[in-house]
């Protein structure tokens, strides 16, 4: 026998055995989880300012393999705000948000296409393969992916043009679905052309939630720098932990910026029949299986029937430990 090898006079730390214990006790645990998931597409949207700390970074990583071979479909669609300000501020190009999305000039777009499909995009890539190769990398320009329609948000009370911003105007799914079939994960920045091939700069997270009803996901996952959505924003720590659709619906308007398209993607999903969509905090390494393999509940979960729930944040200080002001906040 090697030396490596423990043998029948191998001394058991019973430290070690109750870790060991704990761990099956855990796996065990899991398997109602693994039950509900299996096979199933889970899109995970990826926010920029949760993807800022090379830690968080690996642990997401992952967590997305993780659940790709314990037989889930993870689609991660990634945001890149915070990466394309610091590519701008560089360059010297001035960018100002309105109603949470970005003025987008044609010298900003080829800024942002730039870093979101060029390095943000395969920077998530290279770390997934870390774990296999596993993951593949594709913009909405891609197969047809994304159509983009020229978007007008309201802006106190009139609708505004933004430049070259666009919403989903149609989603051909096939490229991503090839993917999956091939056991892949895909990973999708959001530039989408318009029917003229104009190239548009779409939110991650209004595009994520157009991707999770095309593919019938079972779940949006959002990940940010917030614990969720705080039910008095900044003045409590409050947070919601469970809604309905129809009562995010009359909060909606009342949102400050940063949240608008995420709470509006949130709702657009369930609304169109993906089953529960949830916004976790990015910022704690592991959000990602912590909110799926556990029922304590994390973040704020948008599910039809949900009376509404507030609860505590986890973090007492959580309101002032994100990462600085909501884009546009000034
Ligand atoms: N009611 C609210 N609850 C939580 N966060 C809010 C709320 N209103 C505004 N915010 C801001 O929204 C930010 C998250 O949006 P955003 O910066 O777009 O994130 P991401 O890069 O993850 O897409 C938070 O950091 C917070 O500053
Ligand atoms: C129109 C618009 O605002 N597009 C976003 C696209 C990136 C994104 O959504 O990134 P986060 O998920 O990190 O916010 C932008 O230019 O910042």
């Amino acid at each position: 026998m090697t030396d490596d090898i423990d043998g029948p006079d191998h001394e058991w730390d019973p430290a070690d055995w109750k870790k060991a214990t704990a761990k099956a006790a855990t796996l065990a645990h899991a398997l109602p989880w693994l039950k509900k998931y299996h096979g199933k597409v889970i899109v995970v949207k990826y926010g920029g300012n949760a993807m800022t700390d090379d830690t968080l970074k690996e642990a997401f990583a992952e967590d997305i393999v993780f659940l790709r071979l314990a037989g889930f479909k993870p689609v991660v669609v990634h945001g890149g705000g915070p990466q394309i300000n610091a590519m701008l501020d560089r360059l010297g190009i001035e960018s100002e948000f309105r109603g949470g999305l970005r003025v987008t000039t044609p010298e900003t777009m080829e800024v942002v296409r730039m870093v979101l499909t060029g390095q943000v995009g395969r920077e998530l890539v290279g770390l997934l393969n870390q774990h296999g190769d596993l993951a593949v990398g594709l913009s909405g320009e891609d197969g047809g992916l994304f159509t983009a329609r020229r978007s007008t948000p309201v802006i106190d009370g009139v609708p505004t043009d933004i430049g070259l911003v666009g919403e989903v105007k149609g989603v051909r799914p096939e490229a991503v679905l090839d993917l999956i079939d091939a056991g892949r994960i895909p990973v999708v920045s959001t530039v989408a052309p318009d029917d003229d091939g104009q190239v548009h700069n779409v939110n991650a997270d209004t595009a994520a939630a157009a991707l999770a009803v095309a593919l019938g996901a079972e779940k949006l996952l959002v990940l940010t720098d917030v614990e969720g959505l705080y039910a008095d924003w900044p003045n409590s720590t409050d947070v919601i932990g469970e809604i309905s659709p129809e009562s995010l619906a009359e909060i909606v308007p009342e949102l400050a910026t940063g949240m608008i398209p995420k709470m509006t993607a949130c709702l657009t999903a369930v609304q169109q029949g993906v089953k529960r969509a949830t916004v976790i905090d990015g910022r704690e390494p592991h959000s990602v299986l912590l909110e799926i393999f556990t029922d304590e509940g994390v973040g704020t979960q948008v599910v039809p029937g949900a009376t509404t729930r507030l609860r505590t944040a986890l973090y007492t200080t959580s309101v002032d430990k994100g990462s600085g002001p909501a884009k546009g906040a000034s």
